[in-house]
């Protein structure tokens, strides 16, 4: 079994609990569920770094990154950086995350907050809705097409914005459908966490312009940017370099300040 098959396996298992724990109608009656959201897509329209920066203390492929920092302190000083939007990791298991960091995240900040989760069931996005995103992610290595229509459909009537993720041609060809805003291209493989940003170049021009295009993974550099932007990137999703650091959003500020000489 490769990680991503161990992952989703894990997760069948923790939403089936959380499930019957709390009821959907208990998500709707949160008092987030109502509230406005702000849109990702119209940000990084209108940014010329489009920075979505994301808190995440541990994966799979690099062990524990950073576990000392408060969500709170991490959210202000990505707002504070100038950043497009931040990546909430909510996955306990494997990345050290979970919903309440999204909630600490979401009173703490104004910018749009992505939920950063194996999506495999209708219930994450309510829950994602509870707890104050305004984006879900797809990841289409894990779904099928009929449950990215869904899926996808069930967030947009729920006022969310959908990120689908792809790694390879062959999910591009089967995943893209009006109902989605954000096409990421993640350069880290999920399955042999190989990193490339040439996914990245490789993929670009098979999507639309309708949709914004974001890289994921594995950016370092401005100058990786640089080389992704003629591609037609508006968007750049960037975890451990930033959180690598004891201040992850003057990281970011600093890097962001390098983007715009
Ligand atoms: O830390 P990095 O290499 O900058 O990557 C961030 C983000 O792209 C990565 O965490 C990610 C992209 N897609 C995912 C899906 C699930 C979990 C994590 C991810």
């Amino acid at each position: 079994m490769n990680i991503l098959d161990k992952i989703v396996t894990d997760k069948r298992k923790e939403v089936d609990l959380r499930k019957s724990l709390i009821p959907v109608s208990q998500l709707e009656k949160s008092v987030l569920f109502d509230y406005p959201t702000v849109s990702l897509t119209d940000k990084l329209r209108h940014s010329e770094t489009g920075i979505i920066a994301e808190h995440k203390r541990r994966s799979p492929s690099k062990s524990v990154i950073n576990q000392d920092l408060n969500v709170q302190d991490v959210a202000r000083g990505y707002e504070a950086a100038g950043v497009c939007g931040m990546s909430v990791l909510t996955d306990a298991k494997y990345f050290g995350g979970g919903l309440d960091d999204l909630l600490v995240a979401r009173a703490a900040v104004d910018i749009p907050l992505l939920r950063k989760e194996f999506i495999i069931d209708e219930y994450q996005i309510f829950e994602a809705r509870a707890h104050g995103a305004d984006v879900i992610l797809l990841i289409a290595a894990i779904l099928d097409k009929k449950k990215i229509k869904r899926f996808s459909e069930r967030a947009q009537s729920l006022g969310l914005e959908v990120l689908l993720e792809v790694h390879n041609e062959e999910e591009l060809h089967y995943s893209i459908m009006p109902s989605l805003d954000l096409l990421g291209v993640n350069n880290r493989n999920l399955k042999t966490f190989a990193v490339s940003l040439e996914t990245s170049k490789k993929l670009s021009a098979l999507i639309p312009d309708d949709f914004v295009k974001i890289s994921e993974s594995g950016i370092s550099r401005v100058e990786a940017i640089q080389q992704l932007q003629p591609y037609g990137y508006q968007g750049f999703l960037i975890g451990e370099t930033f959180m690598r650091t004891q201040n992850p959003g003057k990281a970011a500020g600093e890097f962001i300040d390098r983007m715009v000489i």
